[in-house]
């Protein structure tokens, strides 16, 4: 049984990237502490990527152990490396070329000039496999992600999963491709929500009125197949973390002062 999710609300989008960043600064640091290693997951998006921007120009940046960290993504855009459109592209100027990562920690998701060629299934497959390779060996196929950020569509979607998309109703594979997405570019890699509810915390980025009704419905039980964000949930938390915009249409019990 997962927590309910918790939402914390800040003035607008620049603070909402700031206090992101400090949080998961503290969260990486915590969880090295304890582990000597952590892990995880990433988003493209607006926030999510001013987030990774203001981890880098932190002061406390180099408080993270930034070689022993794992980073994965929760989904891609299948264009050919180093495309802009690449949420790994954006990652990668914002945070990743600033700190001193260990390549081979650092796990993009398939683009469409790798070793499968324009074949988004075979990339998903490949991608597939490296998860598991990583995973603990204690029959899941997938690491236990630290934390996985997620962003959140005016439609709901987080990751590459869109509502009413086959990929929503996959309960086995932890990652497939998008073809036909609403948003372009229309072929995709994701995660499935099998894969992102394995992660110890879960937190979904969201700012502008825009995303005001995806978020109330995804902050509630609505069923994952029409509001695929209402099924990202971390086991251990999960974090709505949101400016006013976003948030205007919450009840008002959904703001927790306090969260665990
Ligand atoms: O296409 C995508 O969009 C979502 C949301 O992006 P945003 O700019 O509206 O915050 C993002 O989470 C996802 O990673 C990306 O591929």
């Amino acid at each position: 049984m997962t927590p309910p999710p918790c939402a914390v609300v800040h003035p607008d989008a620049d603070l909402l990237a700031k206090a992101t960043a400090a949080r998961l600064l503290t969260r990486l640091v915590d969880t090295q502490a304890a582990r000597g290693t952590a892990t995880i997951a990433l988003t493209g998006g607006s926030i999510g990527t001013a987030v990774l921007g203001e981890l880098a120009t932190s002061p406390a940046r180099d408080a993270v152990d930034w070689p022993h960290l794992d980073i994965w993504w929760g989904d891609e855009r299948f264009l050919p490396t180093g495309s802009p459109d690449r949420n790994e592209t954006g990652a990668r100027s914002a945070l990743l070329d600033h700190v001193n990562v260990d390549p081979a920690r650092v796990h993009p998701m398939p683009a469409s000039d790798g070793p499968d060629g324009d074949d988004p299934e075979a990339g998903a497959a490949r991608y597939a496999r490296e998860l598991l390779a990583a995973a603990p060996k204690d029959h899941t196929s997938v690491p236990s992600f630290d934390v996985c950020l997620l962003g959140i569509g005016p439609d709901a979607h987080v990751a590459s999963l869109f509502p009413e998309r086959s990929a929503l109703y996959e309960d086995e594979r932890t990652a497939v491709s998008v073809r036909g997405a609403p948003k372009p570019p229309a072929t995709r890699v994701t995660l499935t929500l099998a894969a992102i509810r394995r992660a110890r915390e879960v937190w979904l980025l969201a700012s502008g009125e825009g995303k005001a009704d995806a978020v109330r419905l995804a902050r509630g039980e609505a069923n994952p197949v029409r509001v695929p964000g209402a099924g990202a949930r971390g086991h251990t938390r999960t974090l709505f973390l949101l400016d006013r915009a976003a948030a205007h249409r919450l009840p008002r019990d959904a703001a927790a002062p306090e969260v665990p």
